[in-house]
């Protein structure tokens, strides 16, 4: 579903992340169980939600947040807060992400949380990812920027020379078979790509909010 509206200026990044993050927000409803994501633009998410609670329009939402950032930004919004072990299954999840391509496969962590992120959103039901434009590209790693891996802390150069002559390696077009390889590196933790799992991306851009769903 794609709606449009030329806006009479040119809208800043805040500005369209901002966009994707309200209408993403409007899948919520009162007593979802909710994946709070990280970052610039789940933020914008978050204060939503906490405003509608705030508001009464939202009630007896739970969330999970994927950081301690987050964590802390709920618990000043007044949104009641649990985790997997008490909810292992959520409705839904809201986060931004690095990079999307085309087929919703994703680029995450490049703002220090993953490893969390991964847990939460795939033991979601409806995982909603929210970018501005910039944020999409042709293939997973094509925006130059590396793929953050996040690995135990022990000997790390020895790990990270490991994972660098991997990724030279690596088939770029089998993502699967990258995301095995890197994930059977002992000293790897999890990495950045989420392959497979959003089910609805928001993306806002200069021509208005693009919904693609998987
Ligand atoms: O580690 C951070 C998360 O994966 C973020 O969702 C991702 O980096 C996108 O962040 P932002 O919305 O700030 O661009």
């Amino acid at each position: 579903m794609v709606s449009t509206q030329s806006p009479s200026r040119l809208l800043t990044q805040d500005e369209l992340k901002k966009i994707a993050a309200y209408k993403a927000v409007e899948f919520v409803e009162s007593g979802m169980v909710l994946g709070l994501g990280t970052g610039s633009t789940a933020k914008y998410a978050v204060d939503r939600i906490g405003e509608l609670l705030r508001q009464g329009k939202l009630n007896n939402i739970i969330g999970i947040p994927t950081s301690k950032k987050t964590h802390e930004q709920a618990v000043s919004l007044g949104i009641p807060l649990s985790d997997l072990d008490s909810h292992p299954f959520l409705d839904l999840a809201i986060d931004g992400a690095d990079e999307v391509d085309p087929y919703l496969n994703l680029v995450k962590g490049r703002g220090g949380s993953l490893l969390r992120e991964k847990m939460v959103e795939g033991a979601c039901k409806k995982f909603v990812v929210i970018v501005d434009e910039s944020k999409l590209v042709k293939h997973v790693g094509a925006s130059g920027l590396a793929i953050p891996v996040e690995i135990v802390p022990f000997c790390w150069k020895f790990t990270a020379q490991r994972l660098q002559a991997l990724f030279e390696d690596a088939d770029i077009g089998d993502l699967k078979a990258a995301s095995d390889a890197i994930l059977r590196l002992a000293g790897v933790v999890e990495h950045g790509m989420f392959l497979d799992m959003a089910t609805t991306v928001i993306v806002a851009g200069e021509l208005g909010i693009t919904v693609k769903n998987k």
